[in-house]
This record gives structure tokens, C-alpha cells and sequence, in this order.
């Protein structure tokens, strides 16, 4: 269906949940949310005692579809605000390995080869289908750097209708092996600028897609290749990608590399690469003048915990970044990251705050609340998205999740019954209810998904 085709206004009744603050959710238990056929939320009723009524009482509703949660609540779409679809057939492919030599071991090798249409086709429709059965209505891409394959993922993300920020990949140093590199910086130049051409073209108000600059990271672009990325996101207004101050490895070479910078964040600075819509991932090893000045520049951070860990980058201080005011969301960073989920993040962001809570930062630790609110409203934030999406008040457009929770039955599963492995016993209040899925949940629980009200993945025994 095409993105701005009309849809039937539909009464989402049951619980929902939302964030209402970075440490407040909202648990409804008996919600009406009205959507209308443009896929904006028209309604948002609480303690409904009768469909009928509120059908009647909403002009525009007296017909209105209603989808029902039962055992279970509404969730708003999460968003993942970094992530390499080019990296997926990597995903849990890291060994022992730490950035700079699994992105030569790992890396390179895969993305070099999605130059091919087909590979690349099978490729990103099989993430943007796994993305979406985790609940992912958003997120941030990396491809890789040729213009056609990239310019395919938008065009199976604008198909299949997710969200996204699709980022054709630059790079241009002898960091990259020959067979993977942009030939010079005019040529990471104009494919970034054919990206951006093509993207807008096939969504000119960028309603589902969008492009996003993608300087990969320091090491990979020569400072003039930053600087031509710097003024074309000034020219065309587009949105930023990069990784910074991921390992000290890196910010060693960096260090190196831009030996007139004052910092890491110098170097993007200078190339006019920080703006209020740059997402820079990982922000492991900052120093306070960096935060200043990302803060200063409203630039906003991906924070990829399952990826710090498993290539062992470090222990990002959320907290501290948090409370120094910056925007952050969530990111799956596949492939460095092991996982799809923005949930399976969400557990990863509590644990490795716990960790740094029992080595040194004691008030370090991310509450259930805060992390569902960086994995939606955070994240909203980050890809510049907070008027649109990220919970559920009247004028935000219906990107949602239907998570359901049934216990596992003896002798096996009756059609229709059995959905993840979050056992509830009927005396769980919504509250717990949350807490549950946030801590053993995963995509069985997420049996339907829309973005702009438009339904696109379901498991099969739900709304068929
Ligand atoms: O986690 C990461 N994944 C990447 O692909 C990458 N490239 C530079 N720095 C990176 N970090």
C-alpha cells in the first residue's frame, strides 16, 4: 500500500504504555486510541468502560475498525537509531576480535560484497522484515558505499513501510582495503550527493524514507572528504551519521591522524559534520570539553551497549551523559551489536549500567523506565522525528507495537495461544506486566506492528 494511501479509522482498545518522561511511563489499563485515515492519532481515551461510546462520541469513528489487545498492551514502535543492514549476515560473527581489526576481519569483506543487486536485495529485505518483527518502526541505516544497493534499501524500506534514515557509506583512506574504498573525494562527494538525489526523488516529503550523510568514521575520511560532507549536509539539509570515540584504540589513531585537532570531536567539528541533526554513535570515551561541545552543537548520541560489549569498547557513561543533557537513543549497531532488538538494547543498556555501578559510578544505574524511554522517545528525538512519533498523544501518527503475553501451556502449544517466553499468571498488574517483557520478552511477544497507522508485520494467528 502506498505510504499516503487512506486507511479506515481503526480504535486501538485495550492497555497501553507509554513514556511520559525519561523516568515516568504512563500503564493504562483500559485505553481507547482513535486513528484516523491518515494514520494520525485523532483520540486518546482512558478508563473505557464501552467501545460503543466511544465510537459514538468521536465524529469520524461511528464505523471505525477496533483491534483489541487481550493478555497484553499497545507499545509504541521502537527506534533504532544505529544500525549496518550491510553488516546483518555478520550478526554474532565477532570472535575475539575489537574494532579496528573486525572491521578489516569481519567488515569489509562483507559489505564490499553488496555491489551486488541480489545479494544486496535478499540481504535488506531479510533485516527490514527482522527489524520489523522485533517492533523497530524506525531507524538509522548504514548501507555501504555503493549508490545502487543503497539506493535499493531505501526503496524496500519505503515498500515494506519502516521508517528510516538510509546513509550511502564514504570513505576514502587507505584504512579501507582497496577493493572497499572511495576512489577520492569527489567521488564520495557526488555518490553521496546521488544518494540523497535518489532518496528524496522516491519520498520528496520524506515521509517514510530519508537520506543521511555517512561519513563512516575519522580514520576512514581524509578532513577534506569531512569538509565536502560538512557543506553538502549545509546545502541539502540532510541528517548525519558517524561513529566517534568508540574504542581508545581508535581515539589513539585519531589522535594521529588529525594531529591539529584538539579532540575527537574536533575533527568533525571543524568539518562542520556537528549539527542538531548528527547522531554519533557510541560516545564511549569523551572528555568533558567533547560533551560540551556536542551539547553546544545539539548533536545526539547512539547508544549501542550489546556492540560496546561484544567487540569490548567500553562501558559508555550514560548517566553522566544524560545528566550533562544530551539527547540519546538507542542503537542495535549490527553487527558489532549481536542482535536486531531494541529490546534485547534495552536489557543490554540496564546491564552494563549495573556493571559500571559496581565497579565505580554508583548512581550509574538506567531504571526499566529510562531505557523504554531512549528506545522510543529518545530515539524519536535522535532522528528528529519527536513531533511524529515516540508515544501517544493527539497529533502523533500511530507507529505502535501489539505485545502480547501468554504463559507457555503444558503439553505444547494450542493454536493461537502461545507467544514468547514470558510466563504471566493473570495476577501480574500492567506494571509487572512491563517489567517481564522488558527483562525475558522478545520478538514472539510483538505480534503485529504499524507505522502511520498502517499495519506492516503481524505473526501469522493476529489480525489476519
Ligand atoms: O561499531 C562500528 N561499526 C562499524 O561498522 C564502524 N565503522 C567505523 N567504526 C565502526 N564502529
Amino acid at each position: 500500500m502506498a505510504a499516503s494511501a487512506p486507511i479506515k479509522p481503526t480504535i486501538y482498545l485495550g492497555s497501553f504504555v507509554h513514556s511520559t518522561s525519561l523516568s515516568e511511563l504512563e500503564l493504562a489499563d483500559k485505553g481507547a486510541i482513535g486513528v484516523d485515515e491518515t494514520g494520525v492519532i485523532a483520540f486518546v481515551e482512558r478508563a473505557v468502560e464501552n467501545v460503543e461510546d466511544v465510537k459514538a462520541k468521536n465524529e469520524g469513528f461511528t464505523e471505525a475498525n477496533v483491534v483489541e489487545v487481550k493478555d497484553g498492551f499497545f507499545f509504541p514502535g521502537f527506534i533504532d537509531t544505529h544500525t549496518h543492514a550491510s553488516q546483518h549476515p555478520n550478526t554474532g560473527l565477532f570472535g575475539q576480535t575489537t574494532l579496528l581489526d573486525w572491521l578489516q576481519t569481519y567488515t569489509f569483506p562483507m559489505e564490499s560484497s553488496l555491489s551486488e543487486l541480489s545479494k544486496a536485495q535478499t540481504v535488506y529485505s531479510n533485516f527490514v522484515s527482522r527489524t520489523l518483527s522485533h517492533g523497530t518502526t524506525t531507524a538509522a541505516y548504514y548501507a555501504t558505499i555503493h549508490v545502487p544497493t543503497t539506493n535499493l534499501l531505501a526503496d524496500i524500506c519505503l515498500s515494506r513501510g519502516q521508517r528510516a534514515l538510509v546513509g550511502r557509506v564514504c570513505m576514502n583512506t587507505d584504512l579501507s582495503p582497496e577493493y572497499y574504498r572511495d576512489v577520492s573525494e569527489e567521488q564520495a562527494l557526488s555518490d553521496s550527493r546521488a544518494s540523497i538525489d535518489y532518496i528524496r526523488s522516491i519520498d520528496p516529503k520524506g515521509e517514510i524514507v530519508q537520506p543521511i550523510i555517512t561519513p563512516r568514521f575519522a580514520p576512514s575520511c581524509t578532513s577534506t572528504c569531512l569538509s565536502h560532507l560538512g557543506a553538502l549536509a549545509k546545502e541539502t539539509g540532510a541528517h548525519i551519521q558517524t561513529h566517534i570515540a568508540e574504542n581508545k584504540p581508535e581515539v589513539v589513531l585519531v589522535a594521529s591522524l588529525f594531529p591539529t585537532s584538539k579532540s575527537y570531536t574536533d575533527v568533525y567539528d571543524t568539518a562542520g559534520l556537528l549539527t542538531p541533526k548528527t547522531i554519533l554513535a557510541h560516545a564511549v570515551h569523551l572528555s568533558g570539553p567533547e560533551i560540551s561541545t556536542i551539547k553546544a552543537r545539539g548533536a545526539k548520541i547512539s547508544h549501542c551497549p550489546a556492540s560496546n560489549t561484544a567487540i569490548t569498547s567500553g562501558c559508555c557513561p550514560v548517566r553522566e551523559l544524560l545528566d550533562e543533557g544530551l539527547t540519546i537513543g538507542l542503537g542495535t549497531d549490527v553487527s558489532g551489536g549481536f542482535s536486531p532488538s531494541i529490546l534485547e538494547e534495552c536489557r543490554q543498556a540496564i546491564w552494563v549500567s549495573r556493571f559500571r555501578a559496581m565497579s565505580s559510578a554508583e548512581n550509574s544505574k538506567l531504571s526499566t523506565e529510562e531505557v523504554l524511554y531512549l528506545a522510543t522517545r529518545g530515539g524519536a528525538a535522535v532522528v528528529g522525528l519527536e513531533d511524529r512519533v515516540g508515544g501517544f498523544e493527539v497529533g502523533k501518527e500511530w507507529d505502535a507495537q501489539m505485545i502480547v503475553l501468554n504463559p507457555v501451556p503444558e503439553g505444547g502449544a494450542p493454536e493461537g495461544k502461545f507467544e514468547g517466553g514470558v510466563d504471566v499468571f493473570g495476577f501480574e498488574t500492567l506494571e509487572e506486566r512491563v517489567q517481564k517483557w522488558v527483562y525475558s520478552g522478545d520478538d514472539r511477544n510483538t505480534v503485529a506492528v504499524w507505522v502511520r497507522g498502517r499495519l506492516v508485520h503481524r505473526t501469522g494467528k493476529y489480525l489476519a
